[in-house]
């Protein structure tokens, strides 16, 4: 303990961290004065899930601010037995840590304080360690000027004015990102995450309120124009015109994408061919007679037509039925070969399938980076235990988990129908099956299961700390 007692206050934790960091990024900003600066940083890091971090979410208000960093991060550092320990991740440890409890029963308040302290350390040297990471990725890349990363983000950022009464609303947090050649990223979250104002802003629909994208290269600030000729757009909502055929729609993208003569045609006649548009005559009937699994094929192709590198698609399989969205998807898988795909998806399934690496995006920013296999790793280790009974039995339903898992989380609870988390260490599959079993003699049990990891539960996870995070900062 005397060596906790040892460190110094949090202020001057934080001022030293402070100057080195600024040293080291030739910056000038105080952590301790404005953690907005340091969520600025954040925002920048496009791969801030594999790391650290921290923290004690109970303290003084301009905790809450660190505390909301460290949701991003997803994991709690705190000091358990004189040491710095990764205590896991900090939405997994939820309430147990907001009061204290999760830093260790025999750590006396002084303890804790100088956790809070090593934690706000330990957070701000990652933080800003991986920002810098990101920021030098970005920067490396625009001075190469290289086309292998068709698309990068450069600290792009929207910020909707105040209008009518209502606040300004930051809808991207500014963003950098390098996408390459050959890669679908699929971006999911809740509504309002801020994925379509991306989109918009990188397809030229709205003007960033700063930062900027390059695509193939091209400023998207001076060179929309050009980039046009290089870029297809899959709308959310369909664009066709119902008296138009298929294959007017291509003929008239086309032209607009600088395809002529045979070339055109050929481009047309291929386009449709990927698609599944051509035989039967299908390509001449009018797209108002299409069903919706092949006006959303339609729009696939013209958003494929004339070889753009940069593609985005935003909800591409929204309402289609299975075997539409099959077929869909194995033309987006065909087409990502060559190209930058940015698409976005309420779909997990759809994620899992097309996407080579995902980022979840919530209120601005990206929370998380990776391939599915490494989300599931990364928020999983834990079995997902789902479990119905009548309302009345939920707390014995919560004792049981307990019994089985002290440090469970809960997921959800709907009506008798109860989500858990149980860490891998300390629950084993048997344990579990005897528990439901003896339970079955003490209350009525409809149904239980019990899974790995999925990519919903990931999302469920991260957009819920996101939300913890507003409610505090
Ligand atoms: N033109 C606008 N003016 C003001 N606020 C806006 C405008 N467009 C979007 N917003 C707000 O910006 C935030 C992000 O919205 P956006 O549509 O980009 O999210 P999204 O992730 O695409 O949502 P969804 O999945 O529902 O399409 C939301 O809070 C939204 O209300």
């Amino acid at each position: 303990m005397d060596s906790l007692q040892s460190l110094p206050p949090l202020s001057t934790l934080s001022t030293s961290v402070s100057s080195a960091l600024n040293a080291d990024l030739g910056t000038n900003h105080d952590l301790t004065q404005a953690p907005s600066i340091v969520a600025e940083f954040l925002t920048q890091c496009d791969d801030l899930e594999r790391n650290l971090v921290h923290l004690n979410r109970t303290l003084e208000s301009n905790l809450a601010s660190y505390a909301s960093f460290s949701n991003r991060i997803g994991h709690l550092f705190g000091i358990v037995n004189s040491k710095l320990t990764d205590l896991g991740s900090s939405v997994c440890l939820g309430s147990s840590v907001s009061d204290g409890e999760g830093l260790g029963e025999e750590l006396p308040s002084l303890a804790k304080e100088v956790a809070r302290v090593e934690a706000v350390r330990a957070y701000a040297v990652v933080v800003f360690q991986y920002a810098k990471k990101g920021r030098e990725k970005v920067e490396q890349l625009l001075l190469e000027s290289t086309t292998s990363y068709p698309i990068i983000c450069d600290n792009l950022k929207k910020i909707y004015p105040a209008r009518d009464g209502n606040p300004a609303k930051i809808a991207v947090r500014g963003l950098s990102l390098a996408l390459p050649r050959g890669e679908c990223f699929g971006m999911f979250g809740p509504n309002g995450g801020g994925k379509t104002s991306l989109i918009n802003m990188m397809i030229g629909l709205t003007k960033p309120t700063s930062g900027t994208a390059y695509l193939q290269g091209l400023d998207i600030l001076t060179s929309m124009d050009t980039i046009y000729t290089s870029m297809g757009v899959c709308p959310q909502h369909d664009l066709l015109w119902e008296t138009l055929t298929g294959r007017e729609h291509l003929l008239f993208y086309g032209r607009l994408k600088n395809l002529k003569g045979s070339a055109l045609n050929q481009a047309v006649e291929g386009s449709l061919k990927s698609v599944n548009l051509f035989h039967g005559g299908v390509a001449d009937k009018h797209a108002g007679k299409y069903s919706g699994g092949m006006k959303w094929r339609l729009s696939v192709a013209i958003s494929l037509i004339g070889d753009p590198k940069v593609v985005f698609m935003d909800e591409p399989s929204t309402g289609l039925d299975p075997a539409s969205r099959n077929s869909l998807w194995s033309v987006v898988k065909q087409a990502k070969r060559d190209r930058a795909i940015i698409l976005t998806t309420h779909s997990m399934e759809e994620a899992e399938v097309l996407c080579d690496r995902l980022g979840i995006f919530v209120d601005g920013a990206l929370r998380c980076i990776g391939n599915a296999k490494e989300l599931k790793g990364r928020y999983g280790g834990s079995y997902i235990f789902t479990i119905t009974t009548y309302s009345n039995n939920e707390e014995e339903v919560e004792n049981m988990v307990q019994h089985l898992s002290p440090n469970a989380n809960k997921i959800y609870r709907i009506s008798g129908t109860q989500k858990f988390e149980m860490p891998k260490q300390e629950v084993r599959i048997a344990d579990v099956f005897q528990a439901v079993e003896n339970a079955k003699s003490r209350f009525t049990v409809f149904a239980w299961g019990s899974a790995d990891t999925t990519l919903e539960d990931v999302f469920i996870k991260v957009a819920r700390g996101a939300q913890a995070v507003n409610i505090l900062s």
